[in-house]
């Protein structure tokens, strides 16, 4: 008689935990860019909506791109522990609710966190195995200029203020689990994109495996 096997979950593998993807990058270098692209066609990704104190951009929806939260909101959800890490980023802060991502986990959810270099430490620390951490280099510091400024989406003074930080923000780069130097958009999303479909095939979250494997050694009838 033949057994059943597991049913798959709704990646078409098996059952597994879901994993938090973390796309971190000197500002200007293409994160927002490529964690939208990633979101847009795969289904099974979910975006990490974080609280933030800064204005809104251009375009920026609220609740989508951010909860854009006044000072006071902030520092009362830090105290009362809604965040799983936040951080001060260019004199504003931010920070990821707790609330969303804990429960998605454990269904076999993934989420992604455009986050910065000491919200990654914070999470890795908290949650080391379901961490993935991708750093996004530009591929000159001309170039990082340029985007920033071809966003049409900051002053001057903002765009000095983020230039002058980038130096500094590049060099966490070796706290990082994968580098990819986003030069065309297409090879840079292609090769973020097999990351993800990588890490999701690691054993260790492959929840459903252990009940797969023993059914396919029963011995045949
Ligand atoms: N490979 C690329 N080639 C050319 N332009 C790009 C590339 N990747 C992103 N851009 C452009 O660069 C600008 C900055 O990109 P994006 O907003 O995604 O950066 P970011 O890293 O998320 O910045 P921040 O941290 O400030 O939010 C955007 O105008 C985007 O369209
Ligand atoms: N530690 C965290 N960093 C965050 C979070 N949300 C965004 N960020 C990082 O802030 C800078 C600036 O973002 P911008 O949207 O104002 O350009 C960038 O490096 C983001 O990755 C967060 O919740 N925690």
């Amino acid at each position: 008689m033949a057994h059943d096997a597991p049913s798959p979950d709704t990646t078409g593998t098996l059952a597994r935990r879901g994993l938090m993807f973390i796309l971190s990058s000197p500002s200007g270098a293409g994160k927002t860019t490529i964690a939208r692209m990633l979101l847009e066609g795969d289904p099974h990704i979910r975006n990490s909506v974080s609280c933030t104190t800064r204005a809104p951009r251009p375009g920026e929806v609220d609740g989508r791109d951010y909860h854009f939260v006044s000072h006071a909101q902030f520092d009362r959800m830090a105290e009362d522990g809604e965040f799983l890490e936040w951080a001060t980023v260019f004199g504003q802060s931010y920070g990821t609710p707790k609330a969303q991502v804990k429960a998605g986990l454990k269904e076999g959810v993934d989420y992604m966190f455009d986050i910065d270099w000491q919200g990654t430490q914070q999470l890795y620390q908290k949650l080391e195995r379901d961490v993935v951490r991708v750093f996004l280099l530009p591929p000159s510091i001309a170039e990082l200029r340029r985007r920033l400024t071809g966003r049409g989406t900051d002053t001057p003074e903002v765009i000095h203020g983020r230039m002058e930080r980038a130096r500094s923000e590049i060099s966490h780069w070796d706290g990082y689990d994968y580098v990819v130097v986003n030069d065309d958009i297409d090879r840079c999303f292609e090769q973020v994109q097999k990351i993800l479909h990588a890490e999701r095939l690691r054993r260790a979250r492959q929840t459903g495996l252990i009940g797969f494997v023993r059914e396919l050694m029963q011995p045949d009838d």
